[in-house]
Parts: structure tokens; C-alpha cells; sequence
């Protein structure tokens, strides 16, 4: 049991704000993205990248849309500095993206990442030291003043090098993290944030980033945007700042935390792919996307490859994407339950006719739009209902079953699948209606069948095979299937019967056109009774599906 926590641990205290506006404001744009797969993701794995895969994942994040891009920490390895050297040197960073190396504000560190850089178009140098209570503790053993020294010596140390890059035309932006910024006090976030302001000088023209980071998430996602807009309205030069968001995940609210930091003013997010990072993980920049796509926002991302890209992911980072990962997971557009699967179905056909604004419910978005299939929509297990067995019969196979079919076959697939106890396929559902229906061949099986009409009146002879033994049979009939049903009342020994309900379709299998007839009979007790046939002949295709119907009756 766990234990009474209150001596432990304390709640986060609240930010005052007494005229708060992010809780009226809606999002209505993009905000910058920055990817920061290749150094904070990459960071967190147990098995770093290697260049290859970073490269991979570099050019697949530039195929995304993205134009500014943490590459790396070059200070922390050979790797790390040599994959700079190999996007620069190799020109593979393209024209409108910027590369961005985190950097700490110790010199040997900084002289390393400047020297990475060299040669580059244009990069962002991120420098930063944290601040939170805990941090300045535990970890440096320093005051607040000693912290902020620590922040302006290398802020003042990146300054003093920044020529050895502009002198070869590198276009330099300085981004400034007071890490552990949500568990700081908000005054001394801005405290120091400004003194390293006072260093970088930054003018509306020649912003700097001020990065805001929930390194840590401490508090709920409220809590993080009454800081952001605390900064936002108190920190001096505003208008010289680009405020970017960096949010983690350990209270698994990431996203929300983003998207309220957004309303509260924020200009810039950075996250990763599918959540990767340091444990619970940062931010998804695909989940923040893909809100803002399903709202008629252009993200100004693209994951129209959802597959391609989590294969790519896979690939770099041995990490896996879960089956309920919002808009990435398997199981995301898949539905089991039967109420669900009803929906979908009536709702994507209600979508087709009017193809204006998305509306089927259970999906929160087209499939479509992220290359994923409809197939992928419906899948059938015990819990499915007629309504999505029919929807898999027809999207794979064309099979149309009449509505009232459905009521019929779906029980019986249903208890079906119970008993095998796992999915079933859309070819083993085709298969249980076969069974049951086309290959009834008990009591009755046809062998010959013809039929002639005269002024109206068909004759038919036919020969079946009852119980084992072969019998020529005839009957009459205002067409060929009601002469069938006389012959069989009258001649087979069938219980009396009306044919009530006629439907066909035709079926391609391969080359191969045939004809699928559905019948619905009706016994003198009043029950009906469904059965079907296939033929390359649409009247055959009629007279084995009144047999179906027949042989299921008895
Ligand atoms: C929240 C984040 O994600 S921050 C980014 C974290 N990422 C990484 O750490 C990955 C790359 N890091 C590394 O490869 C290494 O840690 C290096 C190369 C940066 C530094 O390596 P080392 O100096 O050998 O070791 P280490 O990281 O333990 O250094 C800790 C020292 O740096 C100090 N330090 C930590 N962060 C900072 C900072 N931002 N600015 C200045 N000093 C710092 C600590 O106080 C500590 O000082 P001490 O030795 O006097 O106690
Ligand atoms: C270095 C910073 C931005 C970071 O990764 C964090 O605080 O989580
Ligand atoms: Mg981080």
C-alpha cells in the first residue's frame, strides 16, 4: 500500500496572476518548431546514435518541415562534433534550416561547440545552467548570485567567440535556457534571463531565444502557463525575445503543458518525434502538430508518412512507437466494438457523400491524411458487432450482405469469434460465411438445374441429391425460382416456404465475374430464414441461395 505521501511531498505553489488571459485565447497558427531528436532524444538512449543514423534522422526531421534542428551537444563526443563537421562539410544542411548545438556555460565546452560550427550558414549556439532551488543546492552548491554569474560568465565567454564564426559569414542567433525554469522561482528566471540579456543584447531585429524549459514537469499544465505568461508580461525587451517551450513528460501532461504555454504567449516549441527523451520523455511535437491540423490549423509539419517516418524512428533510435500513441499508434484509427464500427461505418458513408468538413465520429482526423488505410479502421474480435464483420466483407470482398442479413450473420460470426478467443481476419469472416451459407450442401445438393418459361409460366426440371440420393425433380412457377421452390415443396419433401425478400450482386473475384444472390425465406411458422449462392449464372447464383436457404432451415 502506498504510504500517506503529505509528509514527503508538498504541492506546487501557485503563480499569482490576477488578470490571467491564456484561459479566453484560442491557437491560430504555427509556432516555430524545433526538433531536438538528435540531442535530447538522442540523449536519453541507452545506445546513443551513431553518425549514420543521425544523419538519416537529420535528413527525415528536414523532409518534416523542420527549419531549426538541435543536431547535437558537439562538446560531449567525438561523434557528436564530428556529425557537424560532416552536415557542414558535406553540405547537407539545407538553405532555410538552422542547426542548433546545446552548449554549457563552461568555456572548454563552448570553445569545442564554436569550433563545430564553423563553416555553417546559420545556427542557433544554446547555451545553458539551471536554477531551480533544488539545483543551486544541491548540484552547483551556489546562491542565487553565484548562479547568475555562472549564466553571464558564459554567456559573456559565447560572445566573446561569436567572431570566429560571423567572420566566415555564419549568421549567429544565441538561445538562452534557465534549465529546471518550472521549478524556478519565476522572479529569478527572469532575473537571470535578463542578465544574460544585458550580455547578448538582443533588439527586435536581432532577437535571441529565451528557452523555457519544464525539464522537470512539477505542476499541472496551468501552473506552467502562468509562468510563461508571467515571463511574457514582466521580462523587459520582450519584443527582442523569441519564447520557446521546452516541456517533458513525467506527469504525462507534455502536450497540454505546450499547448497552454502556447495561449500564454509563447513564439516556439521543442520536442521530439513520438515523445523521445529523457525518461518519461519531452514533448511529441507530432501530438501538438496534428492538434493543430485537426482544428484546420496548417501545422506547417508534415506527417502525411506517418509509417515511413515511425520506421525511420525505429530505425535510429531502437525505440518503438506504442500501438496507442496519439495519431502514430496501430491501434489509433482502429475500432473493435460493434457500437463504434457502426458508427464509423454510417459516418464514413455519410463523409463520402458530403466530402466538406470532417465529422465521422471515433476518428478524430482522415486516416487518409497520414497514409494510413481504412482497412487498418475495422477489426473484428468478439467484441465487434454486425456492423463492422459487414463492413469488413464488404470493403475487402465486395460482399454487400442486405441489411437484415447482417442481423442474422452477425451473431453467429460473433460466437464464432468468441470461441476462437482472438481477431479474425477479413478472409476468415469471408470463410465462416461461406461455411454457413454457400457451402450448405444438407440436405439438398443440386446437380442439374433448368428452367423454361411459356406466357409467363416456368417449368423446371432439376436434379438433386437428397439425403445422399440422386431424384429428378419438376415444378411450376410465375418464374424460375418460384418453380423451384413448387418442385422442392411438392416433390423434395421441403417444408412449406415463401420466398420474401430477392437481392443480387455481382461479385469479381480475380477475372473471374460471378453473380451473388441472397434470399430470404419465409416457413408457415413465420420465421425467415437467410440463404446465398454464387454462380457464374445469376439464376443458378438464385437457385443455390434458395437451396442455402432451404438446407439452413432444416
Ligand atoms: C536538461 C538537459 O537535458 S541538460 C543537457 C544534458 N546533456 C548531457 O549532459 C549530455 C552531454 N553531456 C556530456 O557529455 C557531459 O556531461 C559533458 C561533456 C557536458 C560534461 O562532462 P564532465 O565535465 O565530464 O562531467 P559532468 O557532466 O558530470 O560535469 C558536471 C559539472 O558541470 C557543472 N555543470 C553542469 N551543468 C552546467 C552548466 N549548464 N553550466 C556550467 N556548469 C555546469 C556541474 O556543476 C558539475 O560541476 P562540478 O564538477 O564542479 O561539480
Ligand atoms: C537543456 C534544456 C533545454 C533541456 O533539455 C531541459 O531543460 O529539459
Ligand atoms: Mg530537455
Amino acid at each position: 500500500m502506498l504510504k500517506n505521501p503529505s509528509s514527503k511531498y508538498q504541492p506546487f505553489p501557485l503563480i499569482n496572476i490576477p488578470n490571467r488571459q491564456w484561459p479566453s485565447r484560442h491557437l491560430t497558427h504555427a509556432p516555430i518548431w524545433c526538433s531536438v531528436d538528435l540531442r535530447d532524444g538522442n540523449q536519453a538512449l541507452a545506445v546513443p546514435m551513431n553518425v549514420s543514423q543521425k544523419l538519416d534522422m537529420f535528413d527525415a526531421l528536414v523532409q518534416c518541415g523542420f527549419k531549426e534542428i538541435e543536431v547535437g551537444f558537439p562538446s560531449a563526443s567525438n561523434t557528436e562534433f564530428q556529425f557537424n563537421r560532416r552536415l557542414i562539410e558535406e553540405k547537407r544542411i539545407p538553405e532555410d534550416v538552422t542547426i542548433q548545438c546545446l552548449v554549457q556555460a563552461r568555456e572548454d565546452l563552448i570553445e569545442k561547440t564554436v569550433e563545430s560550427l564553423i563553416g555553417a550558414k546559420q545556427v542557433v549556439i544554446h547555451m545553458y545552467n539551471s536554477t531551480s532551488p533544488a539545483q543551486r543546492k544541491y548540484v552547483f552548491g551556489k546562491s542565487k548570485e553565484e548562479i547568475i554569474a555562472v549564466a553571464v560568465k558564459g554567456a559573456q565567454m559565447i560572445k566573446d567567440r561569436l567572431h570566429r564564426l560571423t567572420a566566415g559569414g555564419t549568421k549567429v542567433t544565441l538561445q538562452y535556457s534557465p534549465e529546471s525554469f518550472s521549478a524556478t522561482e519565476v522572479e529569478f528566471a527572469k532575473e537571470i534571463s535578463e542578465a544574460v540579456m544585458d550580455v547578448w543584447q538582443p533588439t527586435p531585429e536581432n532577437k535571441m531565444i529565451l528557452n523555457l524549459p519544464d525539464t522537470v514537469e512539477v505542476a499541472m499544465p496551468n501552473v506552467y502557463a502562468d509562468q510563461i505568461e508571467w515571463i511574457c508580461t514582466n521580462i523587459k525587451n520582450r519584443e527582442s525575445l523569441i519564447i520557446s517551450l521546452h516541456t517533458h513528460n513525467d506527469r504525462g501532461t507534455g502536450t497540454a503543458a505546450t499547448e497552454l504555454g502556447l495561449l500564454a504567449g509563447a513564439d516556439r516549441v521543442e520536442g521530439t518525434l513520438f515523445g523521445n527523451g529523457e525518461r518519461t520523455g519531452n514533448l511529441d511535437i507530432v501530438q501538438v502538430a496534428m492538434n493543430l491540423y485537426m482544428h484546420g490549423i496548417d501545422p506547417k509539419l508534415d506527417f502525411s508518412d506517418m509509417s515511413g517516418l515511425i520506421s525511420m524512428y525505429e530505425r535510429t533510435t531502437g525505440m518503438t512507437v506504442p500501438p496507442r500513441q496519439p495519431y502514430a499508434g496501430e491501434l489509433v484509427f482502429t475500432a473493435f466494438s460493434g457500437s463504434h464500427q457502426d458508427a464509423i461505418k454510417k459516418g464514413l458513408a455519410g463523409y463520402e457523400q458530403h466530402k466538406s468538413i470532417w465529422d465521422v465520429p471515433y476518428l478524430t482526423i482522415d486516416p487518409e491524411d497520414i497514409g494510413r488505410e481504412y482497412r487498418e479502421v475495422i477489426r473484428v474480435n468478439s467484441q465487434s458487432g454486425k456492423g463492422g464483420v459487414a463492413y469488413l466483407l464488404e470493403s475487402e470482398f465486395g460482399i454487400e450482405l442486405p441489411k437484415d442479413m447482417q442481423r442474422e450473420f452477425g451473431p453467429l460470426a460473433n460466437d464464432i469469434v468468441d470461441k476462437l478467443g482472438r481477431e479474425v481476419t477479413a478472409a476468415e469472416l469471408k470463410g465462416m460465411f461461406w461455411k454457413e451459407y454457400i457451402e450448405r450442401e444438407s440436405p439438398y445438393s443440386l446437380h442439374h438445374f433448368h428452367a423454361d418459361g411459356v406466357d409467363g409460366v416456368f417449368t423446371c426440371r432439376c436434379s438433386l441429391v437428397i439425403n445422399g440420393k440422386e431424384r429428378g425433380i419438376t415444378g411450376k412457377g410465375n418464374g424460375p425460382i418460384a418453380a423451384f421452390a413448387q418442385a422442392l415443396i411438392q416433390e423434395a419433401g421441403a417444408p412449406a416456404f415463401e420466398v420474401a425478400t430477392y437481392r443480387e450482386q455481382s461479385l469479381s473475384s480475380g477475372t473471374e465475374a460471378s453473380a451473388l444472390a441472397y434470399i430470404q425465406i419465409k416457413t408457415t411458422s413465420g420465421k425467415t430464414i437467410w440463404g446465398a449462392g454464387v454462380d457464374t449464372n445469376i439464376e443458378l447464383a438464385s437457385i443455390k441461395a434458395v437451396l442455402s436457404a432451404v438446407n439452413r432451415a432444416a
